[in-house]
């Protein structure tokens, strides 16, 4: 899995056996990677004898109204691989006869279960009024202009950096960073990462992982003295894996 998708796939994997039965379906989803969730899966089939009248079809869809663009017919020893981001539509049509298959789940060496407990130890008991007061100015101008959604996680962002001991000019920092307003004073290369690393954290704890994302944050990041501070969290969203 890790040639075939080119993505740095940590040692474990899951494997899962599943077994539907007549009248079962499998509407459409995406499993999209919520943190500490698995990257890609590989579905081997087990049906022996399958003919078209059986269903269980593995169907992908672009978009959750819209028709399938392609099938995965559930004939004995075939296996599909996908990856799995918030577009990754599919599902499985009716089945009458059992269907049976084992699911290999991988995941990301940045979206660990581990990663998982460490965030969610960072965010826990998560309470806005912790802020530095300096903050409330800011955070009030944006929330009268700007998505819910958006101050939301920029107000996650900020509970990190305060949670990771800065002061309160970086927490507004990363709040500006992650609302994606303008802050314009230049800063120290600590100051540079800890925005960035904080933004990362808030968007996978609020939204999901995201590769592109991702790939930017290592750019980013890529070559910086690693600041103690930041280091527990840092390590696990950007590990070194080769
Ligand atoms: O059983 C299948 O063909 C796919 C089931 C599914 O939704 C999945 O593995 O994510
Ligand atoms: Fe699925």
């Amino acid at each position: 899995m890790r040639e075939i998708t080119g993505l740095p796939l940590v040692e474990r994997f899951m494997v899962t056996a599943q077994r539907m039965l007549p009248g079962h379906v499998i509407g459409i989803h995406s499993d999209r990677p919520f943190l500490g969730y698995e990257i890609a899966r590989l579905v081997l089939q087990l049906n022996k004898h399958w003919q078209a009248e059986h269903g269980g079809v593995l169907e992908l869809f672009a978009s959750p109204e819209g028709e399938a663009v392609f099938k995965v017919n559930p004939e004995h020893n075939k296996a599909f691989g996908f990856l799995l981001h918030p577009k990754s539509y599919h599902g499985v049509t009716e089945v009458t006869q059992p269907r049976q298959t084992v699911v290999f789940n991988f995941w990301h060496v940045a979206n660990t279960p581990e990663l998982e407990a460490h965030i969610k130890a960072l965010f826990a008991n998560l309470h806005f009024s912790e802020l530095p007061a300096a903050l409330d100015p800011i955070a009030s101008a944006a929330e009268a202009s700007l998505p819910e959604e958006v101050t939301f996680r920029a107000g996650t962002a900020a509970i990190a950096l305060h949670r990771w001991g800065y002061d309160a000019a970086t927490v507004v920092s990363g709040y500006q960073y992650s609302a994606g307003l303008d802050g314009s004073e230049s800063h120290d290369a600590e100051t540079y990462a800890a925005v960035r690393l904080a933004d990362w954290v808030a968007y996978l704890y609020r939204d999901s992982f995201d590769l592109a994302r991702w790939g930017v944050l290592r750019g980013e990041l890529a070559g910086m003295e690693r600041f103690t501070r930041l280091l527990p969290t840092w390590r696990l969203c950007l590990p070194e894996w080769e």
